[in-house]
């Protein structure tokens, strides 16, 4: 198990990957099996793999969790050495952000940005898009991995890469999931025992929500919201789209995502289903 080279400059990076094809998976630490998958996903996919590990001020809005959010370096490069990582980029602030913390230019999420995650948190996918805008810029990935959990977050940086023609291939890895099928992410160790079980109810709900697929929108919706009601959750949003968060239609790939707080972290999650008419 080889440990990866550590780069935190643009000159560091160019060192280590020469010309060589990159797959990317920008993350923000405190890795856990999900990202490892994202990782593993992404190894045969470029010939160089570069995970990123960036906790990024600009996506936090004040009064988020920026301080809180966990910072586990030496473990995440261990994860990284497993998973065939050949570069950690951990970008210093000032090589991400020479200009100083407020950027004069971003990247407009447009409408999609401004619902459902963005009505919670206003400036959070400006900071995210322009964040990953810059990390392409400086890895220049052929592909770039994300995972299907943040499936809101995943839909904009794809809409990103093809309006704006960035030529990176953008790659959806599924969910992991713990085994009673919560999603997992780095927030859920803030969860306590009971809230931990209470969390496990927002998988449940979408796989009743995918069960009453055939019965239409109103049957998903009204059985998903049912799970949530009896486990005492109400959700921040619990929506049907299509694939591409537009409008749902039926005989069209739809979508159900879902987010509650569940104590003090707000979870996500969403899963793909067929809707009958
Ligand atoms: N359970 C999971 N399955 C698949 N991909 C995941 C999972 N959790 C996170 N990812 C993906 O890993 C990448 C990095 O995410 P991030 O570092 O924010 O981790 P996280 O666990 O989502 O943290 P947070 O608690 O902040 O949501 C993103 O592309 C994200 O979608
Ligand atoms: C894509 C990302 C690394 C940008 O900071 C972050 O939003 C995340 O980890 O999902
Ligand atoms: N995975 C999403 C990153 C965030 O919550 O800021």
């Amino acid at each position: 198990m080889a440990t990866p080279a550590i780069a935190r400059t643009r000159a560091e990076l160019d060192a280590a990957h020469g010309d060589s094809t990159v797959s990317f998976v920008p993350t923000m630490g405190a890795l856990h099996d999900g990202h490892l998958q994202l990782l593993k996903h992404a190894r045969p996919l470029g010939e160089t793999l570069v995970a990123s590990i960036f906790v990024n001020p600009t996506q936090f809005a004040p009064g988020e969790d920026f301080d809180a959010y966990p910072r586990t370096f030496d473990a995440d490069l261990e994860r990284c050495a497993e998973a065939g990582v050949d570069i950690v980029f951990a970008p210093t602030v000032e090589t991400m952000y020479p200009t100083g913390l407020v950027d004069t230019v971003t990247v407009d999420p447009g409408p999609l940005g401004s619902v459902l995650e963005g009505a919670v948190r206003p400036t959070h996918f400006r900071g995210v898009l322009t964040v990953v805008a810059k990390l392409f810029g400086l890895v220049r990935p052929d592909v770039a991995v994300f995972g299907e959990k943040d499936y809101q977050q995943l839909t904009l940086i794809r809409h990103m890469a093809r309006e704006l023609a960035l030529g990176v291939e953008i790659v959806g890895c599924p969910t992991v999931r713990e085994h009673d099928g919560l999603a997992m992410s780095s927030r859920n160790r803030y969860l306590s025992a009971d809230e931990r079980r209470q969390a496990a109810y927002l998988s449940a709900a979408l796989r009743a929500g995918v069960a009453a697929g055939p019965d239409g929108a109103d049957a998903v919706l009204a059985e998903a919201h049912a799970v949530l009601e009896s486990a005492g959750i109400t959700p921040d949003y619990l929506v049907l789209t299509d694939a591409d968060m537009g409008e749902p239609r039926p005989g069209v790939d739809a979508h159900l995502l879902v987010a509650a707080k569940v104590g003090t972290p707000r979870l996500l999650d969403n899963t793909a289903l067929t809707l009958g008419a």
